[in-house]
Order: structure tokens, then C-alpha cells, then sequence
């Protein structure tokens, strides 16, 4: 049997005083790929944060990657980030440092000390989204799509067992969106990583179809349930 990344049961989830989703049941399992899919405003983002610990449950018992959500704390959080690659829409690069330092700063931040390993992690994150030997650029002299994949090989420094990506092609063109999805769907299969996959393209849904979680009037919906 796989193993589940993601479990939630019963759970509630709000914003505020606002009730944003309900009665969410989830499973995802080891080296799935997900889309997340609903209008603007119906809980996309808010599933994911819950998910990555921004969001705390309301109701209903929640795993990710082993960590139970309802006891996460201060010290828990930081441990269950770093087995999340996390990707949004804005590429969220320090662009004041190079393509290398940006990736050594998480490195350093989640507690990598050794030169040589150090080195090593971001010549193998490079060159696994296709930018080996870009190290030394500035973000800016990166396409939106390169500095996209910067923020993938940042994500994937250490080997996250969930990928979660809230609209990562919502600012690039449709050429580029294809080649970003395609990239992390690759990634997903050869890294063993579960993916889910927040994303307002019906284009990419129709092009390269997966499983589907929708959002919908305060719930959510599964389409197709692949069990692996
Ligand atoms: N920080 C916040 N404080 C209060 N309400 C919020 C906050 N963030 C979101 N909401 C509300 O929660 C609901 C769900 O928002 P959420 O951002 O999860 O939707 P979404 O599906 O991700 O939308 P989009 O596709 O526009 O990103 C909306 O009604 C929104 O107004």
C-alpha cells in the first residue's frame, strides 16, 4: 500500500470569522500529482495554508508528511516546512543575491553547515530544473520562467516528500506554464514527490490531465480519485 502525504478528515477551515471550506476529507498519497482547482475566493489558497501549518484547523484531524496539524507549535512548524517545497505564483526570489546564494540562504536557514554538501545540494538542484551553471546570475537577468525554475530547485533542496505550488504559471506565458508543469510533474516522478498543483489554467488541466480537486461552494471535490 502507498504511503499517505496528505490526510485530512472532517476538517474545517476559516478565515477569520468566515467559514472558507468544510467537511474537507483528503488523501494524497506518496508521489502523486494533484491539481487544486476553483474560482477566486473559493479556498484554494486556504487549503494549502492549512497544509503548510499558516492555517490552523478549525475542526477535524489533519496529517502532512507525518506531522499531525493539530499539534503543531513554534518549534514543530519550521520540521514539517522543511519536508515542503513550497512555490507560489510570485517567485518570491531575494533579488539582491545571485541564483547560488538564494538557494544557499535556505540551506543555511534549514541548517546545511558542510561547504562541499552545500555545493553539491545546488549544483544537483540546478541542474534538475535545467539551470546548471546559472548560479552566478541575479534574478534579474533570469526569464520569468528561469527565475520560476530557481524557485523549484529552491523548493526541492531538501527532497520534500509534498510539493505545494499555488499558481506557479499564473504569471507566465502559456509556452512557459507547459514547460513549468511538465518540469514538476518529472520532478514529482523521480523525486518521489506528491505535488499538488493549485491552478486557475483549464488549458493545462485539458493538455496534461491528473487528478482534480475542486473547490466548490465551501467544499471540496474529487474527480478522480487515483490511488497509486
Ligand atoms: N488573510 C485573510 N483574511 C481574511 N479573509 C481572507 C484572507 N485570505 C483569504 N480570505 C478569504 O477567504 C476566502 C478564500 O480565499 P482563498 O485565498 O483561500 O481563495 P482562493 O481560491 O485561493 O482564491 P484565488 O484563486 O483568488 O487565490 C475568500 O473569501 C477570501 O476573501
Amino acid at each position: 500500500m502507498s504511503k499517505l502525504i496528505v490526510r485530512l478528515q472532517d476538517v474545517v477551515i476559516k478565515q477569520g470569522d468566515q467559514e472558507v471550506l468544510g467537511g474537507v476529507n483528503l488523501r494524497v498519497n506518496e508521489g502523486e500529482f494533484t491539481y487544486l482547482i476553483g474560482k477566486t475566493g473559493s479556498g484554494k489558497s486556504s487549503l494549502l495554508k492549512a497544509l503548510y501549518g499558516a492555517l490552523p484547523l478549525v475542526q477535524g484531524q489533519g496529517e502532512v508528511a507525518g506531522f499531525d496539524l493539530n499539534q503543531l507549535n513554534r518549534n514543530t512548524i519550521p520540521l514539517l516546512r522543511r519536508k515542503l517545497g513550497i512555490v507560489f505564483q510570485d517567485f518570491n526570489l531575494l533579488n539582491d543575491r545571485s541564483v547560488y546564494n538564494n538557494l544557499l540562504f535556505t540551506l543555511k536557514a534549514t541548517g546545511w553547515s558542510k561547504r562541499q554538501e552545500i555545493q553539491a545540494r545546488i549544483d544537483e538542484v540546478l541542474q534538475q530544473v535545467g539551470l546548471a551553471g546559472q548560479g552566478p546570475k541575479m534574478p534579474h537577468q533570469l526569464s520569468g520562467g528561469e527565475q520560476q525554475r530557481v524557485v523549484i530547485a529552491r523548493a526541492l533542496l531538501n527532497t520534500p516528500a509534498l510539493i505545494i505550488a499555488d499558481e506557479p504559471t499564473g504569471n507566465l506565458d502559456p509556452e512557459t506554464s507547459d514547460e513549468i508543469l511538465l518540469l514538476m510533474r518529472h520532478l514529482s516522478k523521480q523525486n518521489n514527490a506528491a505535488v499538488l498543483f493549485a491552478t486557475h489554467d483549464y488549458r493545462i488541466l485539458e493538455n496534461f490531465p491528473a487528478r482534480i480537486i475542486r473547490c466548490l461552494n465551501g467544499k471540496i471535490f474529487d474527480d478522480q480519485e487515483i490511488s497509486l
